[in-house]
């Protein structure tokens, strides 16, 4: 439901949080894909297996398979040779619990036999094995359903599908899944100052780093970019833009810069004239113009121009949101909580973001600004293993502080 939330202009992370939550809905559409297909895709449905794993008695040695009541733990004993089975291979004989069959590493042990010696300690002549010594019924076998049984829950809607996820399911012969559509999202930069790599500079200009990097983080969330420009400082430009990114049928749209208060900030202009607003301000710092709207039913988050600010919202808010919108619902990003490793200050009001180093000291998780002139810049960003936040209300946080802290 879209709301003016006047009163809400100017918002507290928390609560920031909790409108971009309740306000960005779940993507519904769906897909089948292949497996080989399927990484870093959100599962739609959960997935039990249909199977057990080992679907057989399989031997874990190269050896001979025994019937553990037919071993004589006192003295040595002597058998026949009745069959050898090598990994893939299947012997459709019947075997008594007097005889033995040589088996490969993977073989399927035949029934009745319940245990594997190694090869390396029985003596083998003329097709009769002796041995002697204790051996455990199950020995050097893994069991028929031991690792995964049929009807077992393997994963559930909502997680993200990764290497290990696939490696399981291929295990057990799962090769089509049902994946939540990939999300689209429109990225626009704004500011005639920006020019696009590969171009020379010239004075006062600056790279479109903003939109390079959004580019690549959305990447790295199988996000598809669905296009966008960077956008001269122009209001009818800027509403051009606008129309392109509802054409493309985005799930979101995402713009850095254009946000303050100045008289070329079309951004700012345009949420107010052509967008619902829930918030046009957040109390952090970078990034306190962020602001989220709904363009013609569109999410509309606009991020600030300055990078700092670009890098801190999109780890603390545009990831969050995308989560949401793309179902991604078990353990999206790991949040905990670091001891902050120095004394550090900051101004009553706006939570601060610091980018930092995690360390485990003395079995405790310690986290280091990397840099408290530049905190949230790119430089400490592409050093950083999380991004930390110092509350609002204080001004000094004493080393030792536990602090809030995203892994990146
Ligand atoms: N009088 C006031 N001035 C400002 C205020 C304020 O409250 N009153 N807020 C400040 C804060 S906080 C921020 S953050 C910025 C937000 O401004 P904009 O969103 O309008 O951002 P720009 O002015 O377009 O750019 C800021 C800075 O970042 C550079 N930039 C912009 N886009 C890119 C890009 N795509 N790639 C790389 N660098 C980019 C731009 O050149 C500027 O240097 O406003 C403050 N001012
Ligand atoms: O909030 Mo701004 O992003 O401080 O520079």
């Amino acid at each position: 439901m879209i709301m003016n939330l006047s009163p809400l202009v100017y918002v507290t992370l928390d609560q920031a949080l909790d409108i971009i939550n309740q306000n960005i809905e779940e993507i519904n559409g769906s897909e089948i894909i292949p497996l080989e297909q399927s990484l870093g895709k959100i599962l739609a449905e959960d997935i039990y297996s249909f199977t057990e794993f080992p679907p057989f008695d399989v031997s874990l040695m190269d050896g001979y398979a025994f019937c553990s009541e037919a071993i004589d733990s006192e003295g040595e004993k002597e058998f026949v040779v009745a069959s050898e089975v090598y990994a893939g291979g299947a012997v459709d004989e019947t075997f008594n619990k007097n005889q033995c069959v040589k088996v490969a590493t993977g073989a399927a042990v035949p029934k009745p036999f319940d245990l594997v010696v190694v090869q390396e300690e029985v003596s083998v002549k003329e097709g009769r094995v002796k041995i002697k010594g204790k051996y455990k019924k199950g020995e050097n076998i893994k069991k028929a359903g031991e690792e995964i049984q049929k009807g077992q829950l393997l994963c559930r809607k909502g997680q993200k599908v990764d290497a290990r996820l696939i490696n399981l399911l291929a295990t057990l012969g799962i090769h089509r899944l049902k994946v939540k559509q990939t999300p689209l999202v429109y990225l626009f930069s704004t500011g005639q100052e920006l020019q696009s790599l590969g171009k020379t500079l010239s004075f006062g200009q600056l790279y479109d780093s903003n939109r390079v990097f959004l580019q690549s983080a959305l990447k790295q969330m199988d996000v598809l970019v669905a296009g966008g420009h960077i956008v001269e400082d122009d209001f009818s430009a800027l509403e051009k833009e606008m129309e392109e990114a509802k054409r493309s049928q985005a799930h979101l749209i995402i713009s850095t810069g254009g946000l303050s208060v100045g008289e070329k900030d079309y951004v700012a202009q345009f949420i107010e004239k052509c967008c619902s607003v829930y918030f046009k301000k957040v109390a952090i710092k970078p990034g306190r113009p962020l602001s989220f709207s709904s363009f013609e039913g569109i999410p509309f988050l606009s991020l600030p121009g300055n990078p700092a600010a670009v890098l801190v919202c999109f780890y603390a808010f545009v990831r969050k949101a995308l989560a949401k919108r793309m179902g991604w619902s078990i353990h999206p990003f790991l949040e905990f909580k670091a001891h902050v490793a120095i004394d550090m200050v900051k101004k009553s009001g706006r939570v601060e973001f610091y980018f930092g180093k995690v360390k485990e000291e003395q079995s405790r998780l310690r986290v280091e600004p990397i840099s408290l002139t530049d905190p949230a810049g790119a430089f400490s960003a592409s050093r950083a293993d999380a991004l930390f936040r110092l509350p609002a209300s204080s001004t000094s946080i004493p080393k030792d502080m536990l602090v809030d802290c995203i892994w990146l």
